[in-house]
């Protein structure tokens, strides 16, 4: 089943009083990786969660191609610092299959399988709680790919990184891509946002500022805040 588009008309999050994201008018098609990227405290994280269908909206409306209680099944989210289970790394990564019904000795096959794509082949028994922010990160992947979601929604994956960490992260990243997940992700990390973006969405005052193809946003942004954040700047 196609997801996508996703359609949000006027979509709305308030929270005591002030507006936290929208009013959001936003089509997405099913290609490519849309990264979100704004300035600190814009409305990124909440615009993820609002488009997973995570928090209260409080105006407008969001829709899939089917209802949302099915499209959450084809969904993913990785949050920037994902909770470990006090488990073993493969029992964390087969643990969604178990959920959804999947034997256990499948479910083990299988989260072994997603341990050694994302680099945790040699440490599968180790307590996941042990792990390293890195490792902890590639885990949150290899447990929400292990579904083989249609779309992944990604906040700031990478924000506490080394380089080397951020680096085999972008790479996992780029093969989800390439075998055809939708990723929808926030980062702070400009060069990230380069290398990895399909299409851009820029925040501001929890409002989309600009949106379309990176390339032509990262040439030449149409708006003078988009052009002064992309100086590095501080945009208000
Ligand atoms: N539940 C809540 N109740 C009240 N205010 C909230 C709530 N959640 C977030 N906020 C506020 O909403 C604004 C947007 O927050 P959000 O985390 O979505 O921004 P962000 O762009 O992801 O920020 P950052 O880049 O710093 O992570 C911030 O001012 C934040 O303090």
């Amino acid at each position: 089943m196609q997801l996508f588009p996703l359609t949000a008309r006027g979509a709305m999050v308030r929270r005591r009083g002030k507006v936290l994201v929208g009013p959001v008018d936003l089509t997405l098609e099913g290609q490519g990786t849309s990264i979100v990227i704004g300035p600190n405290g814009a409305g990124k994280t909440t615009l993820l969660k609002m488009l997973h269908g995570i928090v209260r909206m409080n105006g407008g409306s969001l829709g899939w191609t089917c209802p949302l209680d099915e499209a959450q099944k084809h969904q993913a989210f990785v949050f920037q610092t994902p909770v470990m289970m006090r488990r073993t790394v493969i029992e964390n990564i087969a643990y969604p299959l178990r959920l959804t019904g999947t034997g256990r000795k499948e479910a083990r096959a299988l989260a072994a399988e997603w341990a050694a794509r994302v680099g945790l082949g040699a440490i599968l028994e180790r307590q996941a709680t042990m792990l390293s922010g890195g490792e902890r990160q590639k885990l949150a992947l290899a447990r929400a790919l292990v579904r083989e979601p249609q779309v992944l929604f990604l906040d700031e994956p990478c924000a506490a990184l080394d380089g080397r960490a951020t680096r085999e992260i972008e790479e996992i990243l780029a093969r989800a891509a390439a075998s055809g997940t939708r990723l929808i992700m926030s980062t702070h990390n400009m060069g990230q946002a380069r290398r990895l973006a399909d299409e851009v969405i820029f925040v501001l005052g929890g409002r989309i500022h600009e949106f379309g193809p990176a390339n032509d946003f990262f040439a030449g942004p149409e708006t003078a805040q988009a052009r002064a954040f992309l100086n590095g700047d501080i945009v208000e």
